[in-house]
This record gives C-alpha cells, sequence and structure tokens, in this order.
C-alpha cells in the first residue's frame, strides 16, 4: 500500500524561505500561500493580535475599532473546489476579526493553546459554515497559536480535505514558532527605530536648549537695539517669516532666539542650520532627510532637521549662501510645508516656522542672480535689521560689564572692573567684529588680568585692508566699487587676514576672530571667492 501524500508540500522549504523574508507581512503572506500549495490544502489563514483601532482594514472598512485586542486576519490564500473563480486570499470579509475567546480561532488566541479537529463534523457547533464545509469537502482542522516569550502574538490555522496526521501538525507547530520569533523580531526593530528617532529629537532638542543656555540675555539700553526689541515682540507672537540682517556678529541669532523665545511655540524645539556649514552634497538630506540606501553613505534613515523643528521654529542662519539650486525647494517647504526625504517617494508635512538671517544684502544678491528673488521676497516678509555696534555706542560698556560678570563666573576668580579709561577706550574702538568681537576681547582680558588691572588689548588703528565687515573709512565712504571690485577687496582683505595669523583660521588669533566672522562663514566665503589657505 503506497504511503498517504504528506499534507503539507515541502515544509521545510518553507522554513528556509521564511528566513529570508525581511517584512512580516511578506513572512506571513509566504506562509500561507505555500502552506495552501498542497492540494490537501483548502484554505490557511494567519491571523495577528493587535490592539484596538490599529488594524486598518478595520478603520478602512468603517468597522467601529472596538475597547479590547482582537485578532485580525493578516494573510489568507486557498482555493475553493466548488466555486474555482472565488478568492481566497482576500483578508477582509466576515471572518477577518475574532474577539479573543471567540469561536476556534478566538479560543486558541485566548488559550495560548492549540486546537485540532482530525475530523470535521459538518455539524460540530465549531463550524461556522457547516454549508461550506461539505461543499469544499473539509475534512480536518490544525490552528496553532504565535506564540513568543509567553505572549500570544497571533493564530496559524488551516483548513484540510485529508485528515490531519501527527506530522502535518508538528509540521505547523514548527511553522508557527518560526513565524512567532520573526514577528517578535521585526517588533523590536520597529522599536529600536522608534526610540532612535525619539532619541534623535531629543538630543536635538537638548543641544537647541545649550545653545540657548550659552546665549543669554539681550543686554543694551541704546534706541536702536529698543527699536530692534519692539519689532521683535511685535512679530513673534505670529508665525510670520522674519529675515534678519546685519554684519556679522551683531547679535542676529539672538534675535531669532527671541523670537523663537516669546511666540507660541516657544514650548518646541528651534532648530539651527548654518546653511555656510553644510557640505554642497549634502543640503537636500540634512534639510529634508533621507531614506536608507537613497546615497553611499547613507547607511540608515535619517529625520531632516524640517521634521525635528515640526511644531517649532527652523533658524536658517547665514541663509545667503544656500546654493541656487535648492532655493526652490526650500520655497516650496515655506509655501505648502510639504517636502520628500531623498530616496522617497512620499511626502511629508511640517508645520514650521521659519527665520532666517545673513549678513548679505540679498537685494542685491537677488538682482545680481545669486539668489532667487521669489525666496528673498517670501523669506523677506517681516526684516529686522540688527545695527552695527558702532551705531550704538551707548551698548557698548554695559555689553562689555556683562561679558566681564560671565567670564568671572566661568573662570571662577574675581576679575578686575571696567575702569573709566577702559570704558572710554571700549567706547572709542569703532568694533568692525562688532558684538562678537567686543566679547572676545573682554574674555581675553580677563583670562591674562588675574586679578591686577584689567588688561585690554585692543588693536589701535584698523588698516582698511583688515575690515571684512568695517564701515569704509571716511574719505572712502562715497567711492562706489563695481560688485568685482568689492569681491576683489573682500579677497586681498581675508588674504592679509590669513598672513596676519599664519594661516590659521580657527580659535583665538585665527583668520577667523582678526576678521570677526564665525570660522564656518570664513571658510564658505573662501571658497565662494576662490581664496586658498596655501596662496
Ligand atoms: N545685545 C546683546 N546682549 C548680549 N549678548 C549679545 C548681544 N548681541 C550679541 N551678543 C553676543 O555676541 C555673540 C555674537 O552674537 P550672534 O551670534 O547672535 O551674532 P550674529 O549676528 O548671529 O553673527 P553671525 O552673522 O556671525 O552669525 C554671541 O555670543 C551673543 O550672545
Amino acid at each position: 500500500m503506497a504511503a498517504a501524500e504528506p499534507i503539507f508540500t515541502d515544509p521545510k522549504q518553507l522554513l528556509l524561505e521564511m528566513a529570508e523574508q525581511r517584512s512580516v507581512d511578506s513572512l506571513l503572506r509566504l506562509v500561507a500561500a505555500r502552506l495552501a500549495d498542497s492540494p490537501q490544502v483548502a484554505l490557511a489563514r494567519v491571523w495577528l493580535t493587535l490592539p484596538p483601532g490599529t488594524c486598518d482594514i478595520c478603520r478602512q472598512s468603517g468597522r467601529e475599532p472596538g475597547t479590547e485586542p482582537a485578532l485580525h486576519l493578516v494573510a489568507g490564500a486557498g482555493r475553493s473546489v466548488a466555486a474555482p473563480e472565488e478568492a481566497w486570499d482576500q483578508i477582509d470579509g466576515a471572518f477577518h476579526r475574532f474577539a479573543l475567546g471567540e469561536r476556534k480561532v478566538g479560543q486558541i488566541g485566548l488559550s495560548g493553546r492549540p486546537l485540532e479537529v482530525p475530523d470535521v463534523d459538518p455539524h460540530s457547533p465549531w463550524v461556522a459554515d457547516s454549508d461550506w464545509v461539505r461543499r469544499e469537502g473539509i475534512t480536518g482542522f490544525g490552528g496553532q497559536p504565535l506564540v513568543h516569550h509567553g505572549r500570544v502574538l497571533g493564530v496559524l490555522a488551516v483548513f484540510t480535505r485529508a485528515p490531519l496526521d501527527g506530522e502535518a501538525l508538528g509540521w505547523l507547530r514548527m511553522v508557527a514558532n518560526h513565524a512567532a520569533a520573526a514577528i517578535a523580531t521585526a517588533r523590536a526593530f520597529e522599536e529600536v527605530e522608534t526610540l532612535r528617532r525619539q532619541l534623535e529629537l531629543e538630543t536635538e532638542y537638548l543641544r537647541g536648549e545649550v545653545r540657548a543656555a550659552h546665549y543669554g540675555r539681550f543686554v543694551g539700553q541704546s534706541p536702536a537695539l529698543d527699536a530692534v526689541l519692539r519689532q521683535v515682540e511685535f512679530v513673534a507672537p505670529t508665525d510670520a517669516t522674519v529675515l534678519i540682517t546685519g554684519e556679522s556678529g551683531t547679535g542676529k541669532e539672538l534675535v531669532a532666539r527671541e523670537v523663537h523665545a516669546r511666540s507660541r511655540r516657544a514650548a518646541r524645539a528651534l532648530i539651527k542650520v548654518n546653511c555656510a556649514a553644510v557640505p554642497r552634497d549634502l543640503y537636500e538630506s540634512e534639510f529634508f532627510g533621507h531614506v536608507r540606501g537613497a546615497f553611499t553613505g547613507a547607511v540608515r534613515d535619517r529625520v531632516g532637521r524640517f521634521e525635528l523643528a515640526d511644531g517649532g521654529t527652523l533658524f536658517l542662519d547665514e541663509v545667503g549662501e544656500l546654493p541656487l539650486d535648492l532655493q526652490p525647494k526650500l520655497l516650496r517647504v515655506l509655501q505648502e510645508g510639504e517636502f520628500e526625504r531623498v530616496g522617497e517617494e512620499r511626502t511629508r508635512k511640517a508645520d514650521v516656522r521659519v527665520v532666517a538671517a545673513t549678513n548679505r544684502d540679498l537685494r542685491r544678491e537677488a538682482e545680481a542672480g545669486r539668489f532667487r528673488p521669489d525666496l528673498y521676497f517670501r523669506l523677506g516678509v517681516f526684516p529686522i535689521e540688527v545695527p552695527p555696534l558702532r551705531r550704538r555706542p551707548e551698548d557698548v560698556v554695559p555689553l562689555g560689564e556683562h561679558f566681564l560678570e560671565q567670564a568671572a563666573k566661568r573662570l571662577g576668580r574675581p576679575v578686575p572692573k571696567l575702569t573709566p579709561a577702559d570704558a572710554e577706550r571700549l567706547r572709542g574702538y569703532p568694533w568692525p567684529g562688532n558684538v562678537r568681537e567686543l566679547q572676545h576681547v573682554i574674555e581675553r582680558a580677563a583670562i591674562v588680568s588675574a586679578g591686577r588691572r584689567l588688561a585690554l588689548n585692543l588693536p589701535e588703528a584698523v588698516p582698511a585692508a583688515d575690515r571684512a565687515t568695517a564701515p569704509a573709512p571716511a574719505g572712502a565712504r562715497d567711492q562706489v566699487l563695481t560688485e568685482a571690485e568689492f569681491r576683489d577687496l573682500e579677497r586681498q582683505n581675508i588674504r592679509a587676514a590669513l598672513r596676519k595669523a599664519a594661516g590659521k583660521i580657527y580659535g583665538p588669533g585665527g583668520a577667523a576672530e582678526l576678521l570677526g566672522l564665525k570660522p564656518t562663514t570664513l571658510a564658505s566665503r573662501m571658497k565662494a571667492l576662490g581664496v586658498r589657505l596655501a596662496e
């Protein structure tokens, strides 16, 4: 007598293929399809235990979500002998959802124990549709819970057209155990990814907090600074885009932080992007994020700055350095709040208020074709100009005292106060590097003075060629330079600073400090002007 046909076709091969699946969906579809491959299997189905309100099928079909976890059909395959045209791989319909405890599938889900009916009697109370059982010649039912660490993740069940033997039930158990382990692993990965994303958001938020703490409060009593603060007060509560202009080191970032702090977004993050410091080919990913594999080096998904700033404020520092080809994309987010991650089709939305800053004359840049006029108009809805320190001499001494106090605190020792003669010298200096230069001068003095008189080390005179951002010397004030001449002058000036700093850009005595620029700004300007270090 020939041995009976095994119920499942090549279950070992199925176990091997299961190990290669990358997603839970494809894994469960594979299980159902392969089990139903055999002519002896009428129907194979997998249900997963899902919390209320999380099943897409129920949502789409308008079914009320319920209040308890339930079993939801997620994969199915089979063949009707009575009506071969019927599709049995559908997962919506009458047996899509079972409450725990309801009928055979619900019993397995609730108890976590297998349920086998080797010889199905069409009249048994277990049979929901006795006509179907008779019509399709169903003779066996085997259901296995998908259990991982004692938790029932779902149920795998088959209806067969031959009695289920011990061997088939053993394979079914093995397939169910493999599937449960794969589901648990995939969910653990998902959780790690969510936590990683949360951590990324929190880190960025905390970085912002640290920066904000470093920035501290506004100091100054000049009418010019007052006027700036009044504008901040006026625009902060609105969601308008703000463009802050002014020379380097005047306090533009401080103004941006103040706009955020006084807005309804204050409890959310202020995310900063220094447009001069982003490498050319990473702009899009920096702003909008990317998905794994979008380009070489994109080893995992990355959240862009727009997404990080969702609900908060995005501060675009040195916005004048933004490459022309990225400007239309920025304009689109500003107008529609929509963007895509690099390498992904899906359109995402973010509710972001943009505050931008620049020390360039953006209108001129737009006229010269280096900045898109439409973006300039969009950014410049509410412009705030921060005046250079030389136009508000009343602020110099209060700022000096403020920085001295901060330095003393940081150094943990008493630092001499400003004498009237010191104050006079500070007021008499033109501060081409603005407040940042004043801060550096005072900090250096505090470090070297160690209890003695404050040793203020001010450059005596600032030669014209050493001023990156200073006003033109008195005699030259009316002289108009062409753009080419102006750039040439800027080039010479940067070269002079580099020579003086012996090629050093960063740190005390570096060219950036001499010019009163941020090192990143200097680096990008050198690149734009074609100035190289080795010249
Ligand atoms: N009114 C002020 N009161 C207190 N500190 C100030 C004030 N203005 C500027 N500062 C300080 O001076 C430094 C430079 O300011 P900030 O970075 O805001 O300038 P910026 O105009 O954004 O410069 P850049 O154009 O180079 O980016 C910061 O440390 C800032 O805290």
